[in-house]
């Protein structure tokens, strides 16, 4: 696409946007946090990561949140910081991958924001998370047998989410350009008409 086009397409979406945000739910791996934070670049919005927010609240790591206090106080104040973060100004923000199982979550987002889910295939799931070592679900004997599960149990609720891209395997930038289609899609689909029609 030529330069002119892509960014008449940025600004399409962001006219599109108005005041909303966009919101990146999928499972661990999917690229969430740095598919997000080039998409802000590319969109010129704020990038913010949850589990960061969440990690700044609490003064600990996820893995010590989980295991000092339990995931369920984890959740708790994921939802919470969500919350607030999605009452501030439009960005582009990255949930961590449970983020939207949660029934009041999904419905601020749904109320405050476009999501969009970065769907991926086990196995490149699994390849992209076993780098490190900080996310405490997969500290298990077994992690493809908990991100096989996972699968099951969140891809139908991460299906309601208002887009959908294939976070495929191709370069970082490739899938921010996937998502930027789609979202301008999105935007032209949803455009009011600028004449009224008559027949
Ligand atoms: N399209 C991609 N190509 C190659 N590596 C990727 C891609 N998307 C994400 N990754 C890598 O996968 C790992 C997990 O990505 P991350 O953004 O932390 O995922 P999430 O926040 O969804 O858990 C990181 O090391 C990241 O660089
Ligand atoms: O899927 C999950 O329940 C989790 C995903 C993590 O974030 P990423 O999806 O960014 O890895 C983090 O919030 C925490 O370890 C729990
Ligand atoms: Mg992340």
């Amino acid at each position: 696409m030529a330069r002119k086009a892509r960014a008449k397409e940025i600004e399409d979406i962001r006219h599109w946007l108005g005041g909303r945000s966009i919101v990146l739910v999928g499972l661990m791996g999917a690229g969430k946090t740095t598919i997000g934070r080039r998409l802000a670049r590319r969109l010129g919005l704020a990038f913010t990561d949850a589990d960061t927010e969440i990690e700044l609240a609490a003064g600990k790591s996820i893995p010590e949140i989980f295991a000092d206090h339990g995931e369920a106080h984890f959740r708790e104040g994921e939802r919470k910081v969500i919350a607030r973060l999605l009452d501030g100004e439009p960005q582009v923000l990255a949930t961590g991958g449970g983020a939207y199982m949660n029934g009041q979550t999904r419905a601020v987002i749904a109320d405050k924001a476009v999501s969009v889910w970065l769907r991926a295939e086990k196995a490149l799931l699994m390849k992209r998370v076993r780098r490190r070592s900080n996310r405490p679900l997969l500290n298990t004997d077994d992690p493809d047998a908990v991100m096989a599960r996972l699968i099951e149990e969140r891809y139908p609720v991460y299906a309601e989410a208002d887009v959908t891209v294939d976070s495929r395997d191709a370069p970082h930038e490739a899938i921010v350009s996937d998502v930027v289609r789609a979202l301008g899609a999105r935007a032209r689909a949803n455009a009011p008409m600028k004449e009224p029609q008559h027949s």
